[in-house]
Protein backbone atom coordinates (compact mmCIF):
# COMPACT_ATOMS: atom_id res chain seq x y z
CA UNK A 1 0.00 0.00 0.00
CA UNK A 2 1.33 3.23 -0.86
CA UNK A 3 0.31 6.65 -1.13
CA UNK A 4 2.37 9.63 -2.34
CA UNK A 5 2.19 12.85 -3.81
CA UNK A 6 4.15 14.35 -6.90
CA UNK A 7 5.29 18.04 -7.36
CA UNK A 8 2.39 18.97 -6.38
CA UNK A 9 0.88 22.25 -6.87
CA UNK A 10 -2.66 24.46 -6.38
CA UNK A 11 -2.88 27.43 -8.13
CA UNK A 12 -6.25 29.22 -7.55
CA UNK A 13 -5.97 33.00 -9.12
CA UNK A 14 -2.50 34.27 -8.60
CA UNK A 15 -2.42 32.22 -5.41
CA UNK A 16 -0.30 29.66 -4.66
CA UNK A 17 -1.65 26.98 -2.11
CA UNK A 18 0.81 24.12 -2.57
CA UNK A 19 4.15 24.30 -4.49
CA UNK A 20 6.33 21.39 -5.37
CA UNK A 21 5.13 18.76 -2.85
CA UNK A 22 6.49 16.09 -3.18
CA UNK A 23 6.08 13.12 -0.17
CA UNK A 24 5.88 9.83 -0.13
CA UNK A 25 3.68 8.75 3.28
CA UNK A 26 4.05 5.20 4.26
CA UNK A 27 1.32 2.56 5.61
CA UNK A 28 1.57 1.61 8.90
CA UNK A 29 3.08 4.87 10.10
CA UNK A 30 1.05 8.24 11.31
CA UNK A 31 2.06 10.83 9.78
CA UNK A 32 1.58 14.56 11.47
CA UNK A 33 1.40 17.66 9.08
CA UNK A 34 2.34 20.44 11.05
CA UNK A 35 2.31 24.08 9.99
CA UNK A 36 0.89 27.79 10.83
CA UNK A 37 -2.32 29.02 9.54
CA UNK A 38 -3.10 29.20 5.59
CA UNK A 39 0.25 27.15 5.11
CA UNK A 40 -1.90 24.86 2.87
CA UNK A 41 -2.12 21.27 5.28
CA UNK A 42 -6.08 21.27 4.66
CA UNK A 43 -5.53 21.71 0.90
CA UNK A 44 -3.01 18.94 0.65
CA UNK A 45 -5.50 16.92 2.74
CA UNK A 46 -8.05 17.53 -0.07
CA UNK A 47 -6.00 16.86 -2.93
CA UNK A 48 -5.43 13.47 -1.11
CA UNK A 49 -9.19 12.86 -0.33
CA UNK A 50 -9.76 13.45 -3.84
CA UNK A 51 -11.99 16.78 -2.75
CA UNK A 52 -9.53 19.06 -4.82
CA UNK A 53 -8.29 18.84 -8.12
CA UNK A 54 -4.44 20.02 -8.19
CA UNK A 55 -3.50 22.26 -11.15
CA UNK A 56 0.16 20.57 -10.94
CA UNK A 57 1.21 17.38 -10.02
CA UNK A 58 -0.10 14.29 -8.92
CA UNK A 59 -1.48 12.23 -6.06
CA UNK A 60 -0.46 8.36 -6.19
CA UNK A 61 -2.22 5.39 -5.16
CA UNK A 62 -0.44 2.27 -4.97
CA UNK A 63 1.54 3.65 -7.99
CA UNK A 64 -1.28 4.37 -9.73
CA UNK A 65 -2.98 7.86 -10.30
CA UNK A 66 -6.17 8.44 -7.94
CA UNK A 67 -8.13 9.66 -10.64
CA UNK A 68 -7.91 5.56 -11.89
CA UNK A 69 -9.63 4.13 -9.14
CA UNK A 70 -13.49 3.95 -9.55
CA UNK A 71 -15.34 5.81 -6.55
CA UNK A 72 -16.85 3.01 -3.84
CA UNK A 73 -13.09 0.77 -4.26
CA UNK A 74 -11.23 4.68 -3.55
CA UNK A 75 -13.89 5.02 -0.53
CA UNK A 76 -12.92 2.04 0.68
CA UNK A 77 -9.12 2.66 0.72
CA UNK A 78 -9.45 6.22 1.99
CA UNK A 79 -11.23 7.77 4.57
CA UNK A 80 -11.31 11.18 5.57
CA UNK A 81 -12.56 13.25 8.18
CA UNK A 82 -12.53 17.32 7.08
CA UNK A 83 -11.80 19.65 9.60
CA UNK A 84 -14.54 21.37 10.83
CA UNK A 85 -16.70 18.40 9.91
CA UNK A 86 -20.55 19.00 10.70
CA UNK A 87 -23.97 16.47 10.76
CA UNK A 88 -27.03 18.18 9.25
CA UNK A 89 -29.56 15.90 10.38
CA UNK A 90 -30.54 14.84 13.19
CA UNK A 91 -29.53 11.15 13.11
CA UNK A 92 -29.00 8.90 16.65
CA UNK A 93 -24.89 8.13 16.94
CA UNK A 94 -25.01 4.58 15.94
CA UNK A 95 -26.58 4.89 12.73
CA UNK A 96 -23.50 7.36 12.54
CA UNK A 97 -20.89 5.88 13.14
CA UNK A 98 -22.28 2.96 10.75
CA UNK A 99 -22.43 5.17 7.61
CA UNK A 100 -19.01 5.15 8.39
CA UNK A 101 -19.59 1.19 6.64
CA UNK A 102 -21.49 2.22 3.65
CA UNK A 103 -18.16 1.63 1.21
CA UNK A 104 -18.16 -2.08 2.67
CA UNK A 105 -22.05 -2.73 2.20
CA UNK A 106 -23.10 -5.53 -0.02
CA UNK A 107 -26.23 -6.10 -1.10
CA UNK A 108 -27.82 -8.40 1.39
CA UNK A 109 -27.12 -5.25 3.99
CA UNK A 110 -25.11 -5.21 7.31
CA UNK A 111 -22.81 -7.95 8.26
CA UNK A 112 -21.33 -9.31 11.56
CA UNK A 113 -18.39 -7.53 10.11
CA UNK A 114 -19.50 -4.38 9.85
CA UNK A 115 -20.67 -4.31 13.08
CA UNK A 116 -18.28 -5.23 14.95
CA UNK A 117 -15.80 -3.35 13.08
CA UNK A 118 -18.84 0.03 14.95
CA UNK A 119 -18.33 -1.61 18.05
CA UNK A 120 -14.50 -1.26 18.05
CA UNK A 121 -15.06 2.84 16.61
CA UNK A 122 -17.15 3.65 19.50
CA UNK A 123 -15.00 1.93 22.27
CA UNK A 124 -12.01 3.50 20.91
CA UNK A 125 -13.44 7.09 20.91
CA UNK A 126 -16.09 6.37 24.22
CA UNK A 127 -19.08 7.20 22.27
CA UNK A 128 -20.58 4.14 23.40
CA UNK A 129 -22.54 6.08 26.43
CA UNK A 130 -24.56 8.23 23.76
CA UNK A 131 -24.84 5.65 20.78
CA UNK A 132 -28.70 6.25 20.91
CA UNK A 133 -28.44 10.08 21.33
CA UNK A 134 -29.75 12.40 18.18
CA UNK A 135 -26.20 13.77 17.52
CA UNK A 136 -27.44 17.34 17.47
CA UNK A 137 -27.73 17.53 20.99
CA UNK A 138 -24.45 16.49 21.44
CA UNK A 139 -21.57 18.89 22.94
CA UNK A 140 -19.63 20.10 20.25
CA UNK A 141 -16.68 17.78 21.72
CA UNK A 142 -18.52 14.60 21.89
CA UNK A 143 -19.74 15.53 18.45
CA UNK A 144 -16.53 15.34 16.86
CA UNK A 145 -15.59 12.00 18.49
CA UNK A 146 -18.66 10.66 16.79
CA UNK A 147 -17.46 12.00 13.69
CA UNK A 148 -14.24 10.43 14.41
CA UNK A 149 -15.63 7.07 15.44
CA UNK A 150 -17.68 7.22 12.04
CA UNK A 151 -14.05 7.39 10.01
CA UNK A 152 -12.60 4.77 12.05
CA UNK A 153 -15.38 2.66 11.26
CA UNK A 154 -14.60 2.43 8.03
CA UNK A 155 -11.15 0.68 8.53
CA UNK A 156 -9.77 2.67 5.86
CA UNK A 157 -5.98 1.88 4.39
CA UNK A 158 -5.17 4.99 4.61
CA UNK A 159 -6.70 7.28 6.95
CA UNK A 160 -6.70 11.46 6.76
CA UNK A 161 -8.08 13.46 9.72
CA UNK A 162 -7.98 17.30 9.73
CA UNK A 163 -7.59 18.47 13.00
CA UNK A 164 -9.66 15.82 14.66
CA UNK A 165 -8.59 16.90 18.09
CA UNK A 166 -9.41 20.23 17.86
CA UNK A 167 -12.54 20.08 20.60
CA UNK A 168 -11.27 17.31 22.88
CA UNK A 169 -11.09 17.65 26.26
CA UNK A 170 -7.42 16.66 26.85
CA UNK A 171 -8.16 12.58 28.38
CA UNK A 172 -10.05 12.60 24.90
CA UNK A 173 -7.63 14.33 23.00
CA UNK A 174 -4.78 11.35 24.17
CA UNK A 175 -7.62 8.56 23.38
CA UNK A 176 -7.87 10.22 19.95
CA UNK A 177 -4.31 9.89 19.86
CA UNK A 178 -4.30 6.26 21.02
CA UNK A 179 -6.91 5.36 18.60
CA UNK A 180 -4.70 7.15 15.53
CA UNK A 181 -1.81 5.00 16.54
CA UNK A 182 -3.55 1.68 17.09
CA UNK A 183 -4.82 2.37 13.68
CA UNK A 184 -1.50 2.61 12.11
CA UNK A 185 -0.10 -0.52 14.42
CA UNK A 186 -2.72 -2.22 12.43
CA UNK A 187 -1.01 -1.70 9.24
CA UNK A 188 -3.26 1.16 8.24
CA UNK A 189 -1.40 4.71 7.35
CA UNK A 190 -2.54 8.01 9.25
CA UNK A 191 -2.15 11.00 7.95
CA UNK A 192 -3.54 13.50 10.44
CA UNK A 193 -3.43 17.33 10.60
CA UNK A 194 -2.32 18.89 14.20
CA UNK A 195 -1.82 22.48 15.57
CA UNK A 196 -0.42 20.43 18.84
CA UNK A 197 3.29 20.04 18.28
CA UNK A 198 3.41 17.91 21.29
CA UNK A 199 0.75 15.75 19.91
CA UNK A 200 2.63 15.01 17.35
CA UNK A 201 5.51 14.31 19.17
CA UNK A 202 3.53 11.93 21.21
CA UNK A 203 1.49 10.47 18.09
CA UNK A 204 3.90 10.59 15.40
CA UNK A 205 6.58 8.43 12.92
CA UNK A 206 6.90 10.95 10.78
CA UNK A 207 6.36 15.33 10.41
CA UNK A 208 5.60 16.97 7.48
CA UNK A 209 6.54 21.10 8.14
CA UNK A 210 4.38 22.97 5.65
CA UNK A 211 4.61 26.56 5.19
CA UNK A 212 3.53 28.69 2.33
CA UNK A 213 2.77 25.97 0.10
CA UNK A 214 5.99 24.48 0.91
CA UNK A 215 8.00 21.61 2.77
CA UNK A 216 9.95 22.75 5.17
CA UNK A 217 10.84 19.55 6.50
CA UNK A 218 9.67 15.96 6.27
CA UNK A 219 11.31 13.28 8.75
CA UNK A 220 10.96 11.23 12.22
CA UNK A 221 10.12 13.53 15.07
CA UNK A 222 12.83 13.89 17.04
CA UNK A 223 14.93 15.20 13.44
CA UNK A 224 12.17 18.24 12.66
CA UNK A 225 10.25 18.87 15.86
CA UNK A 226 13.57 20.97 16.55
CA UNK A 227 14.22 24.18 17.81
CA UNK A 228 15.10 25.60 14.35
CA UNK A 229 12.73 23.91 12.43
CA UNK A 230 9.82 24.91 14.66
CA UNK A 231 11.03 28.41 14.58
CA UNK A 232 11.70 28.46 10.86
CA UNK A 233 7.95 26.71 10.40
CA UNK A 234 6.04 29.09 12.71
CA UNK A 235 8.57 31.82 13.56
CA UNK A 236 8.18 30.95 17.21
CA UNK A 237 11.45 30.00 19.73
CA UNK A 238 10.45 26.56 21.63
CA UNK A 239 11.71 25.52 25.10
CA UNK A 240 12.16 21.59 23.96
CA UNK A 241 12.39 19.33 27.37
CA UNK A 242 12.82 15.66 28.14
CA UNK A 243 9.42 14.96 30.13
CA UNK A 244 9.92 12.02 32.93
CA UNK A 245 9.46 8.64 31.13
CA UNK A 246 12.09 10.21 28.16
CA UNK A 247 9.42 11.74 25.83
CA UNK A 248 10.19 15.41 24.20
CA UNK A 249 8.18 18.10 24.68
CA UNK A 250 7.69 21.54 23.36
CA UNK A 251 6.93 24.73 24.83
CA UNK A 252 6.72 27.92 22.36
CA UNK A 253 7.87 30.41 24.15
CA UNK A 254 8.10 33.67 21.98
CA UNK A 255 7.23 35.31 18.76
CA UNK A 256 11.15 35.94 16.79
CA UNK A 257 10.98 39.21 14.94
N1 LIG B 1 -10.63 29.20 -2.82
C1 LIG B 1 -9.57 29.87 -2.37
N2 LIG B 1 -9.18 31.02 -2.97
C2 LIG B 1 -8.09 31.71 -2.53
N3 LIG B 1 -7.34 31.32 -1.50
C3 LIG B 1 -7.69 30.19 -0.86
C4 LIG B 1 -8.81 29.41 -1.27
N4 LIG B 1 -8.89 28.34 -0.45
C5 LIG B 1 -7.87 28.45 0.44
N5 LIG B 1 -7.17 29.57 0.18
C6 LIG B 1 -5.98 30.05 0.91
O1 LIG B 1 -4.98 29.05 0.77
C7 LIG B 1 -4.16 29.03 1.92
C8 LIG B 1 -4.05 27.61 2.44
O2 LIG B 1 -5.29 27.23 3.01
P1 LIG B 1 -5.43 25.90 3.86
O3 LIG B 1 -6.86 25.81 4.31
O4 LIG B 1 -4.88 24.76 3.10
O5 LIG B 1 -4.48 26.23 5.10
P2 LIG B 1 -4.22 25.41 6.44
O6 LIG B 1 -2.76 25.16 6.52
O7 LIG B 1 -5.12 24.21 6.51
O8 LIG B 1 -4.62 26.49 7.53
P3 LIG B 1 -5.34 26.42 8.99
O9 LIG B 1 -4.27 26.00 9.97
O10 LIG B 1 -5.74 27.85 9.22
O11 LIG B 1 -6.49 25.47 8.91
C9 LIG B 1 -4.78 30.03 2.90
O12 LIG B 1 -4.05 31.24 2.84
C10 LIG B 1 -6.20 30.21 2.40
O13 LIG B 1 -6.69 31.50 2.70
Amino acid sequence: MSLSVETLAVTIGDKRLLNEVSVAFASGHVTAILGPNGAGKSTLMACLAGLMQPTGGRVLLDDRPRGDFERRDLARRVGYLPQEADVHWNVDVATLVGLGRFPHRGRWGETPEDRDAVTRAMAATDVGGFAKRGVSTLSGGERARVLLARVLAGEPDWLLADEPLANLDPAHQLDGLDALRRVAAAGAGVIVVLHDLNHAARVADDVLLLRDGRVVAFGPPDQVLTRDLVAATYGVDTHVGVAPGGRRFLIPTERLA
